[in-house]
């Protein structure tokens, strides 16, 4: 079976969020079933020196973006089809938008491109290679299954999966005929979407199936609070949808062997955890107190991740005794509110605004719990990363971190199931009230050890949700 990834970030070469981090992942986890999996994504310039290890596979002459050329090369265990069009992706700044934070004024001609790219090689094939699947994700991929079936083929079958609903990729009409899009789907049942086309909707609309990165959202995303606008042509489809939980890279994100930490550390032994709170707390001129607990917060500072309401509970964390180490980058208000805590506190909160991989290994190896107190969280890694270092989320009851974190309830406790703290609402006072549950329980040393056990035993790799991809495939190739 092979699976064309379609994407705009993967990991580790370029990341700006969780998306980067599946698709990194994924190709890996399908590979024992089968599946070859291969990732195509833009070449940013930070993936200029892959280019020249990889031998050219496709040329396109008329993208709608002008020329470009597809370069299949093999890295960290990947085998990845780079589309190197520069005129379009050679430039400073993100993968989004440029180094003044503005998205990038051609951001849907970018991405029509990698999408009709992605597409001719479903007709055309590579050289010993045909995929069986189009696999999409988010806005920046959704085009890929409408030129597919513009042609009225009906191979490959297409997935398109919604890492985040909140980025749909909206232009006005005028986009239609530059991007080659059949102005006779500009309806309110196919590219349409209030007047504008939308990049995420025509996907939706036109992929064989789709699916979003966790049960719980799958459900949320067909109501009008969760669905961003979208819940009407999520609901029409709710026969090709389904949720199916991220897992994560278990070697990269490892206690036992992660060169970011002084020391290793697992289940059986966590002693050494203590040492990464130490470097930690070194780093942000932290306390050196091992006797309350150490919160963190590894995030893209966000509305959507309900910063501003844990913001508003700094003081409360403070005088229950805890303390706070953040590390973000996003909002200017969020990064303006966490870098005035750290002054307001020193000794207690330290925060490093900026984006930092390694920095975030440490954090999760450091600190006691991750706090996560999103309004919306398709599926959620961060939760993840700390279950798998003993650092234990506290989260809000949404989407996938109500999927993946067990609350510290009287039951749960009693069975030794509890992995983290889950909250009903997302308000400074809610957050307050989990933190004073948080500061108890830590307080508690034989039951906090018992909750960082059961979270580190708590299965967070790919295998069950590798499996899921797998039967979804096969159901569609054989429809
Ligand atoms: N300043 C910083 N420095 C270093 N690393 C940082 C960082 N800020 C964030 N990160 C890292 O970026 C990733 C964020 O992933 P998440 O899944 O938590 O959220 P995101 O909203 O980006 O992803 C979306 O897609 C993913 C994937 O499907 C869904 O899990 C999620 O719910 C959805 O919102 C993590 O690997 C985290 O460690």
């Amino acid at each position: 079976m092979n699976v064309l990834m379609v994407t705009s970030e993967c990991a580790p070469f370029v990341k700006t969020g969780g998306l980067a981090d599946v698709v990194g992942a994924l190709p890996g986890a399908l590979a024992p079933s089968g599946v070859d999996a291969r990732v195509m994504l833009p070449v940013y310039p930070a993936l200029f020196p892959l280019l020249a290890k990889g031998t050219e596979v496709a040329t396109f002459g008329d993208l709608p973006g002008g020329t470009g050329r597809l370069v299949q090369v093999e890295a960290e265990g990947l085998t990845l089809l780079l589309l190197d069009a520069p005129q379009l992706f050679d430039r400073p700044g993100k993968p989004y938008n440029g180094p003044d934070g503005r998205d990038w004024e051609d951001n849907h001609r970018r991405f029509a491109s990698l999408a009709q790219a992605a597409a001719r090689i479903c007709f055309d094939g590579l050289p010993g290679w045909v995929p069986d699947i189009l696999h999409a994700h988010d806005w920046q991929a959704a085009l890929a299954p409408v030129y597919l079936k513009q042609t009225g083929r009906t191979v490959p079958k297409t997935v398109m999966t919604i890492h985040n609903i909140a980025f749909q990729g909206r232009y006005g009409p005028h986009v239609l005929g530059e991007l080659g899009l059949r102005p006779d789907w500009f309806h309110a049942d196919g590219l349409e979407y209030y007047g504008d086309v939308s990049f995420l909707k025509a996907g939706l609309v036109y992929a064989d199936h789709v699916t979003t990165v966790s049960p719980t959202y799958a459900r949320e995303i067909l109501t009008p609070h969760f669905g961003m606008g979208l819940e009407g042509v999520l609901q029409a489809r709710t026969e090709s949808l389904s949720g199916i939980l991220n897992g994560i890279d278990t070697d990269v994100w490892n206690p036992g062997d992660d060169a970011a930490l002084p020391a290793p550390y697992n289940a059986a032994n966590p002693k050494n955890k203590r040492q990464s709170r130490t470097a930690l707390a070194e780093r942000l001129a932290l306390d050196p107190d091992h006797d309350s607990p150490l919160f963190c917060v590894i995030s893209r500072l966000t509305e959507q991740k309900g910063l501003d309401a844990l913001a508003a509970a700094i003081p409360h964390l403070v005088e229950a005794g805890g303390q706070l180490a953040v590390l973000g980058t996003g909002e200017p208000g969020l990064e303006a509110a966490f870098t005035k805590a750290a002054q307001d506190f020193p000794g207690k909160v330290g925060t490093y605004i900026g984006y930092d991989e390694a920095f975030s290994h440490l954090m999760q190896g450091g600190a006691d719990a991750i706090l996560i107190p999103s309004r919306f969280e398709p599926c959620g890694l961060t939760q993840l990363y700390g279950l798998r270092y003993g650092t234990l989320p506290v989260v809000a009851r949404t989407g996938g971190l109500a999927d993946t974190v067990i609350d510290a309830n009287a039951a749960a406790l009693a069975v030794k199931a509890a992995t983290g703290f889950v909250m009903n609402d997302v308000t400074p006072e809610a957050i307050s009230a989990t933190l004073d549950r948080v500061v108890e329980l830590y307080a508690q040393p034989g039951v906090w050890k018992g909750m960082m056990r059961a979270a580190m035993r708590h299965p967070v790799g790919w295998e069950e949700s590798a499996k899921s991809y797998v039967s979804l495939y096969e159901i569609l190739t054989a429809s």
